[in-house]
């Protein structure tokens, strides 16, 4: 996969640099490009921003820097536009699990109250736009939301994962364990500071683990995501859960 991202603060995404992405990129499975969009700027002072039309605060970045960067690192290759916004579609991990499934992706990081509505207009005449929230929380640009869908959409890619990590989005899908979030995980020492590691999870019966797993799974999810229980279908609760 081939990922470009396009920002006034390329210095945001050294992080990408780091951990299993930095490996993949190092490996030659991930291609992760990142462009200053001043760079598609003529005048003197690398000018981005504007006044919004119609008036109000804060100022809007130009369509002409974000016209020519894209046509340039599109240049004609088929890839989709992905925009990051606080009135986007809420991104989820169906998105992420799609979204890895493409051979390249753009992610166009904008700042101040916004890009130009036209450079979206625009692109979409060529390619797929997505303008995307992360979240309902107000960022200050597009920068953070791009790391957290980078990280979430290219840990599905084969081989970025090692061995030793697990591709979580099964925690939501797997073994009877839809729209549940991770129960309590434990590893040594078996005592710690007057906490014992629940006896259960040193049994060996592993039917017995699988069922207290997928019981405090049920527990968490019920205690802080009341709304993920309300969705789960009545099939995958066993007769045991519907007592809990
Ligand atoms: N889930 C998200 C995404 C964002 C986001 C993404 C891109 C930009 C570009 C500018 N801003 C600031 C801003 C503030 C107020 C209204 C509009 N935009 C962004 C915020 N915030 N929360």
């Amino acid at each position: 996969m081939r990922i470009d991202i396009i920002s006034i603060f390329p210095d945001y995404f050294a992080p990408l640099d780091l951990s299993l992405i930095g490996r993949a990129r190092a490996s030659g499975l991930l291609d992760v490009r990142v462009h200053d969009l001043r760079s598609w700027t003529h005048d003197r002072h690398n000018t981005v921003d504007d006044t919004p039309y119609g008036g109000g605060p804060g100022m809007v970045m130009k369509p002409e820097p974000w016209g020519e960067a894209l046509d340039e690192v599109v240049a004609g290759a088929p890839a989709r536009l992905i925009l990051p916004t606080p009135s986007g579609r809420p991104f989820r991990q169906a998105d992420a699990e799609r979204l890895a499934g493409e051979e390249r992706l753009v992610f166009g990081c904008g700042r101040y109250e916004g890009i130009d509505s036209r450079v979206a207009a625009d692109a979409a005449l060529r390619m797929p736009v997505e303008e995307v929230s992360i979240g309902d929380y107000v960022l200050n640009g597009g920068e953070s939301a791009t790391l957290v869908m980078v990280e979430a959409i290219t840990r599905l890619l084969p081989g970025v994962l090692g061995n030793t990590e697990s591709a979580v989005q099964d925690s939501f899908a797997s073994g009877g364990m839809e729209n549940l979030v991770e129960g309590p995980v434990y590893t040594k020492p078996v005592m710690w500071r007057d906490q014992e590691v629940p006896p259960v999870l040193l049994s060996g019966n592993h039917g017995a683990v699988d069922r207290w797993r997928r019981d405090q799974a049920l527990r968490k999810t019920a205690r802080n995501r009341p709304d993920l229980v309300g969705a789960m279908p009545e099939e995958a609760l066993d007769r045991r859960d519907r007592e809990v």
